[in-house]
């Protein structure tokens, strides 16, 4: 695990665009596609100011050679403010004026009912909804960079601190119906899926992050979601504000 941190939201949104540009890179030595997985929050703001308002950096962005998926997705149409999907787009995608990547939504023609939402006593059209996504997923399972936000309760994905997901051994796409931040249901990446990445990095901001931090980085026992990612057999890297590093002891880098 190494942790870069900047200044401010400029700089974190700098580093990690050199970072991503970099894999972007690598990958496309070997292969014809760039295949990376992006999470909501504040994601797309940062994407948006590292990879497009830079003309360094937007120069060497192949956006057409790249296939984005959502590392987790909340079950709405994807034009509700909810979606992850819809963030993206109008946060990264819109701004784009030439060449655009390849965007994998969730099967929204399985979403039912009131709003488009799926039928809430229905467990089983949730699962079907993740199932197929776990079908569009590259066939391997490999991404060369998936992309995490952390929640201040430690989630990252829709994996939240103490949920019965993170035992999952063998969906790599999994639903649930209980997230404790709403909207509660939800499709997400697993474990298994998280840990045949080829590289991961966390994107975590602002002083509200730092208590959490400080447990992911400081306390060897911590279960927390960020925490269980962190120690994947895969090079994770944090990319953080000085901010939420205030009151932790942790060794930073620059990217
Ligand atoms: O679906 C969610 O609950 C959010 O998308 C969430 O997973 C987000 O990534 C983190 O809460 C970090 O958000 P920020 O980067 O905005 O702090």
């Amino acid at each position: 695990m190494v942790v870069y941190t900047s200044a401010d939201s400029a700089g974190v949104a700098t580093s990690v665009a050199k970072y991503i540009v970099n894999a972007q890179l690598n990958a496309l030595k070997t292969k014809k596609t760039f295949t990376i997985a992006v999470s909501g929050g504040s994601m797309g703001k940062v994407l948006k100011a590292g990879l497009i308002d830079s003309p360094e950096i937007a120069s060497q962005v192949q956006w057409d050679k790249w296939n984005v998926y959502l590392s987790d997705e909340r079950l709405v149409p994807l034009d509700h403010e909810d979606s992850n999907y819809g963030l993206f787009i109008s946060l990264v995608v819109d701004h784009l004026k030439d060449a655009k990547p390849s965007v994998h939504p969730i099967d929204v023609s399985l979403l039912t009912g009131e709003n488009g939402q799926v039928d809430g006593s229905d467990a089983a059209k949730d699962e079907s909804i993740a199932e197929a996504y776990a079908k569009v997923l590259p066939s391997d399972g490999v991404f060369d960079l998936i992309l995490l936000g952390c929640g201040p309760d430690g989630h990252t994905c829709s994996l939240f601190p103490g949920h019965a997901l993170l035992e999952e051994k063998s969906r790599s796409v999994a639903s649930i119906r209980d997230s404790p931040k709403p909207p509660p249901r939800r499709i997400t990446f697993t474990l298994p899926l998280l840990a045949k990445a080829e590289a991961i990095a966390f994107i975590a901001e602002g002083a509200g992050k730092a208590p959490v931090l400080e447990e992911i980085f400081n306390d060897p026992s911590s279960k927390l979601p960020c925490k269980i990612v962190t120690d994947l057999d895969l090079p994770v890297s944090w990319f953080v504000n000085d901010a939420a590093l205030q009151g932790t002891n942790v060794i930073s880098s620059k990217y």
